[in-house]
């Protein structure tokens, strides 16, 4: 890995929110630029219908910092049996780590599953969190009018129609949508990846965050800034597009720049597109939403030799960028 003195911050655009509700051209095109070159930008939501977001998100750190600050066992109470789908507390490990010789050193998350909140909030969440009172599913309300609002823009950008986008994602629909919650306690990091989904709404206030820049084939530092959420498509939306959009490849390191960061936390609201839709994967080969995420949480655990054999870990991009990442 190149040593952090290296690594530059990348100039992402910054678009605002507003401009986007109001379907302002200049706005939908710096969104069609970014969305088709390193992939992430900042999204601002000031004047827009959701300007608490990033309040609400200070609200959340809040209850996420008591719960993540529990003991393992009481964490593992929520755990459900499953390994590696969502809407559980998910173990530090269970994905592999950006360092081929400490693939466990990887973060631990609580995954809310959207429409498992819609259908039973209590049941959906831990008990630490039910003393929040609503937050949880305001925060989950304010993202899908983020992502309801985003995808009428790709719309226009696809020249698809905006019913039919917006029907891949029907909210009312059986999905693998969650919020994750993640924690970075000590040194643990995040394996780089693609996500798996359409759309990721993603706050964090410390540096760690890095995107693979296809210009400079390197990585870059996304600077974190407490008022916007950064936004990138993922390989679902990539996929329902026919691979005019790109994916961003990203992980989560602790060196260099983040090295003084304590521990670290972010929110992560993982749209994706409805269990039942079909598209070409990064191979051609057709596949529902819930195949795709099947098998990508599968590659989120292999290890490093594994995850090397095959495109889904980064959804293909590598064969778009033309390198190895
Ligand atoms: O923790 C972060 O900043 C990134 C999280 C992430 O990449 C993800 O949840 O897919
Ligand atoms: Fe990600």
């Amino acid at each position: 890995m190149a040593s952090d003195g290296h690594i530059p911050n990348a100039s992402l655009e910054t678009v605002s929110f507003a401009a986007l509700e109001q379907k302002d051209p200049n706005e939908i095109n710096k969104l069609a630029t970014a969305s088709t070159s390193a992939g992430f930008f900042y999204l601002d939501f000031e004047g827009s219908k959701v300007d608490k977001l990033p309040e609400m998100k200070r609200d959340l750190l809040k209850v996420m910092e008591s719960y993540f600050h529990q003991p393992l066992d009481v964490k593992l109470q929520d755990y459900k049996g499953h390994s590696k789908r969502g809407q559980v507390f998910v173990k530090k490990g269970t994905f592999s780590g950006v360092d081929r010789e400490k693939q466990e050193e990887s973060f631990e998350h609580l995954a809310i599953g959207s429409y498992d909140l819609k259908m039973n909030v209590a049941g959906a969440l831990p008990a630490l969190f039910h003393e929040a009172g609503n937050l949880v599913p305001e925060y989950i309300a304010a993202c899908e009018h983020v992502v309801r609002s985003l995808l009428s823009c790709y719309g226009y950008i696809l020249n698809m129609s905006e019913s039919d986008l917006q029907k891949h994602h029907d909210q009312s629909v059986k999905s693998e949508t969650i919020l994750a919650l993640l924690s970075y306690p000590g040194r643990l990091t995040h394996q780089k990846h693609t996500d798996l989904g359409s759309l990721t709404v993603l706050f964090s206030d410390q540096w760690g965050l890095q995107v693979f820049s296809p210009s400079t084939s390197g990585w870059e530092w996304v600077e974190p800034r407490e008022e916007q959420a950064v936004i990138n498509v993922g390989d679902g939306l990539r996929f329902i597009s026919g691979k005019k959009l790109f994916s961003s490849v990203h992980r989560v390191v602790r060196e260099g720049r983040a090295s003084s960061e304590g521990h670290r936390y972010s929110i992560a609201y993982l749209l994706r597109p409805a269990d039942n839709t079909t598209f070409l994967d990064a191979e051609g080969i057709e596949i529902t939403a819930k195949e795709l995420a099947e098998s990508k949480y599968n590659s989120y655990a292999a290890s490093h030799a594994e995850q090397d054999k095959s495109s889904v870990l980064m959804g293909g991009m590598e064969k778009t960028f033309g390198v190895r990442v």
